[in-house]
């Protein structure tokens, strides 16, 4: 395989990946040897019991942590060798997050919780709150956008985070249980949402799920199994 790994932008692929914590006495090996790739336009599903370490592969993937072993390609670049300084920027520009609990920022309005990672990002004001409104609209939040989250619904929350989630307009979207809060029927919609988007922008996106209603639905299913990655 090339130095630039199997395909380039939009693209998310772990060589090899291990990850190791230590305890007191003894070691806990969540991630042995983890491999796979997810392409730009594949909705692909991390599925695995509690414990298995989907977060864990997240947090690697999205370049929060280092893997104790292996490679982690971003958009076809080798990230593990990367100064702290250049993983941030490219975690800022390539990745997108979802996570459970939406993690909104409380004191800010749905739009503006959009509009700040674009802010951080260097967009400017103007920009930034153009876009934030435009994908407020693409989940059908711009009667909402003003409201600060505790005003919205669970499933508004979700897609105000899934709004978010793209404003920097990632290659690559993780998620973490993204719908695993919400009731069923309000996790099909959110989840269909984010499917549509997902779709239009040609990410590559790896969705930890413990509901295998949800798994199935997407093109792919990766189980994490003894540290590995077993496809299907
Ligand atoms: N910082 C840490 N220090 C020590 N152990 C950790 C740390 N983070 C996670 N672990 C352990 O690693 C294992 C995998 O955790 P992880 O959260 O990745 O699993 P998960 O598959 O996402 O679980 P769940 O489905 O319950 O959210 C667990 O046994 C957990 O206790």
């Amino acid at each position: 395989m090339s130095e630039r790994g199997a395909n380039a932008a939009g693209s998310l692929e772990l060589r090899d990946v291990k990850r190791v914590f230590k305890q007191a006495r003894s070691k806990l090996e969540v991630l042995h040897d983890a491999s796979f790739t997810v392409r730009a336009g594949e909705m692909v599903a991390l599925v695995g019991p509690s414990g298995s370490g989907k977060s864990t592969l997240l947090h690697i993937a999205g370049l929060l942590e280092k893997p104790d072993g292996g490679e982690v390609l971003v958009d076809g670049e080798a990230c593990t060798k990367l100064s702290d300084g250049a993983r941030t920027a490219l975690r800022r520009r390539a990745i997108g997050f979802v996570y459970q609990y939406h993690h909104l920022l409380p004191e800010f309005s749905a739009l503006e919780n959009v509009v700040l990672p674009q802010m951080i990002a260097g967009v400017s004001k103007t920009k930034a709150r153009e876009k934030a409104a435009g994908l407020l609209d693409s989940v059908g939040l711009t009667p909402r956008a003003s409201h600060r989250p505790a005003r919205l619904s669970g499933g508004e929350q979700q897609r105000a985070a899934i709004a978010r989630g793209l404003a920097n307009d990632p290659s690559i979207l993780l998620a973490d249980e993204p719908t695993g809060n919400l009731d069923p029927d309000t996790a099909d919609g959110v989840f269909a949402q984010l499917t549509g988007l997902v779709r239009n922008g040609s990410l590559a996106a790896l969705i930890a799920t413990h509901n295998m209603d949800l798994a199935r639905r997407m093109d792919r299913v990766l189980r994490l199994e003894h540290g590995h990655i077993v496809e299907g």
